[in-house]
C-alpha cells in the first residue's frame, strides 16, 4: 500500500472550494509529507481504513511511513481542514529550518549547493535550452536540481521544461513547482494567466532576491540560474546575492557572437567569480551522409575559452560543443527536453556529456569561509 497519489487526492477534492481564494481546488503543493492547496489555506488530511478499523493520520504525521508499514489498508478517505494560525506558523518555521529571518540559503558559508549562472553575450544562442537540458540531465544523475529563470523579461524556462503548475503559496513562502524532476521558479509563473502569489515589486534585484530567499528550495545539490543575455544588472545582482556562484558561458561558433560572450564572461573577473567553462552551441549540423556543415563558422567556443583563461588567470575549459539538432528545438517547444526525448541524438549526447562533467565537480571554495583562525606568533 502506498500513500494516495496527487491525482487521487485531486479527484477526491473536485468541486471543493479553497476558502482563501474562493475558487475550486485545482492543484496541490507538496511539502515533505504535507499536501496543501494553492493558497496554502487547506491542509489535506487522509483517513485510512485498515481491515475495517479506521486509522486516522494527518499527512503531516508521516503518513507515507504509516501507509507502508500497515498491512491490509482497504481504502483511503480524504478529509479537508483549514490550517489554524498555529499550524501555519509551525509550517513556516519548519520550512525555514527554524530560522526566523529570511535569508538566501545558498549564500551561507556552509551551503553544499553548487550554484551555476548560465550567461551569454547575445540572445538566441541557446542559453535557456542549455540550462533546461543540463538541469534535467543532472537530475537524471540522481542530483536534486533547482532552476531559477532569472531571464526576467525573456523568460522561457517554464515552457521548455513543460511546467504545468503554478507555485504554491504558504503565507509568505513560495513552493516551486517541479517538472521533469527539477524544481523551477520563473517570473513567467506570476504573470496574468497564472495564480497570483505574494509579489513585492518589479525591481530586478528584488525579484531575484525573492526567488532565492522566499522560495522554499529544500536541499539542492545544484542550482542553475538562467541569466538574461548580456552584461546587465542581474549578473551583478547574482554576484552580490550569492558570491559563490560560478559562471557558465554559452556562445555560438561565430566570431561576432564569441566577442560579445567574452564580455559577458569577463564580468566575472570584476565580481571575483569563477568561470567554470564555455559551452559552444549550434556548432554544426550533421548531414545524412555523416558529414558536418558548420553553419555558424567554427572556433568561437574555443576562442572564448582561451580569452577568458588569459583574463581570469585560471584555465577556463571548453566544456562541450552542441550540434544543431531539430529534436532539441522540438523538445524545447513541447516541454520535453531533448536529453529525455532524444537522449541518443547529436544534441542529447553532447548535453548529457557536459552534464556528466558538471555533476562530478565538487563545490568550489569561492565565496566560502574556510574556518581558519589566525594564530599568534
Ligand atoms: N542546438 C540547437 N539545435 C536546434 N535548435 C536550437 C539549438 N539550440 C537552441 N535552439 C533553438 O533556438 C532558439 C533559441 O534558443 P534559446 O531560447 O534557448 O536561446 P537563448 O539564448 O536562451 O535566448 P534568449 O536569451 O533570447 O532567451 C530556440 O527556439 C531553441 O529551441
Amino acid at each position: 500500500m502506498v500513500a494516495p497519489t496527487r491525482d487521487a487526492l485531486l479527484q477526491a477534492l473536485s468541486g471543493v472550494e479553497d476558502p482563501e481564494i474562493h475558487r475550486p481546488i485545482t492543484d496541490l503543493g507538496m511539502v515533505g509529507d504535507l499536501q496543501i492547496s494553492e493558497s496554502g489555506a487547506v491542509l489535506v488530511t487522509i483517513l485510512l481504513t485498515v481491515s475495517g478499523c479506521p486509522l486516522k493520520s494527518k499527512l503531516e504525521h508521516d503518513t507515507r511511513q504509516a501507509c507502508e508499514s500497515v498491512e491490509g489498508v482497504t481504502s483511503v478517505d480524504v478529509r479537508l481542514g483549514v490550517m489554524s494560525d498555529e499550524q501555519r506558523a509551525a509550517l513556516r518555521e519548519h520550512l525555514r529550518g527554524g530560522q526566523a529571518e529570511r535569508e538566501i540559503p545558498f549564500a551561507r558559508p556552509d551551503s553544499l549547493t553548487r550554484v551555476y549562472a548560465v550567461a551569454s553575450g547575445k540572445g538566441g544562442v541557446g542559453k535557456s535550452s542549455v540550462t533546461s537540458n543540463l538541469a534535467v540531465a543532472l537530475a537524471d544523475q540522481g542530483l536534486t536540481v533547482g532552476v531559477v529563470d532569472a531571464d526576467i523579461y525573456g523568460f522561457s524556462i517554464p515552457r521548455m521544461l513543460g511546467v504545468d503548475r503554478a507555485p504554491t503559496q504558504v503565507d509568505d513562502m513560495i513552493m516551486p513547482p517541479e517538472a521533469q524532476g527539477v524544481r523551477v521558479i520563473s517570473v513567467g509563473m506570476f504573470v496574468p494567466g497564472n495564480q497570483p502569489v505574494v509579489w513585492r515589486g518589479p525591481m530586478l534585484h528584488r525579484a531575484l532576491q525573492q526567488f532565492l530567499s522566499d522560495v522554499f528550495w529544500g536541499d539542492l545539490d545544484v542550482l542553475l540560474l538562467d541569466l538574461p543575455p548580456g552584461t546587465g544588472d542581474v549578473a551583478i545582482s547574482v554576484a552580490q546575492l550569492i558570491p559563490g556562484t560560478e559562471i557558465i558561458v554559452v556562445t555560438t561558433p561565430q566570431q561576432a557572437a564569441a566577442e560579445v560572450a567574452e564580455r559577458a564572461g569577463s564580468i566575472a573577473a570584476q565580481t571575483h567569480q569563477r568561470v567554470v567553462g564555455v559551452i559552444e552551441n549550434m556548432s554544426w549540423l550533421e548531414l545524412p551522409d555523416g558529414s558536418r556543415q558548420e553553419i555558424f563558422g567554427s572556433g568561437g567556443g574555443q576562442h572564448v575559452a582561451d580569452s577568458l583563461s588569459r583574463l581570469m588567470g585560471h584555465e577556463v575549459p571548453l566544456l562541450g560543443q552542441i550540434p544543431l539538432d531539430v529534436a532539441l528545438r522540438e523538445g524545447s517547444d513541447a516541454g520535453d527536453p531533448v536529453v529525455r526525448s532524444a537522449p541518443d541524438g547529436p544534441a542529447g549526447v553532447a548535453l548529457r556529456g557536459i552534464a556528466r562533467g558538471l555533476g562530478s565537480r565538487s563545490r568550489g571554495l569561492a565565496g566560502r569561509k574556510l574556518g581558519l583562525t589566525p594564530t599568534g606568533r
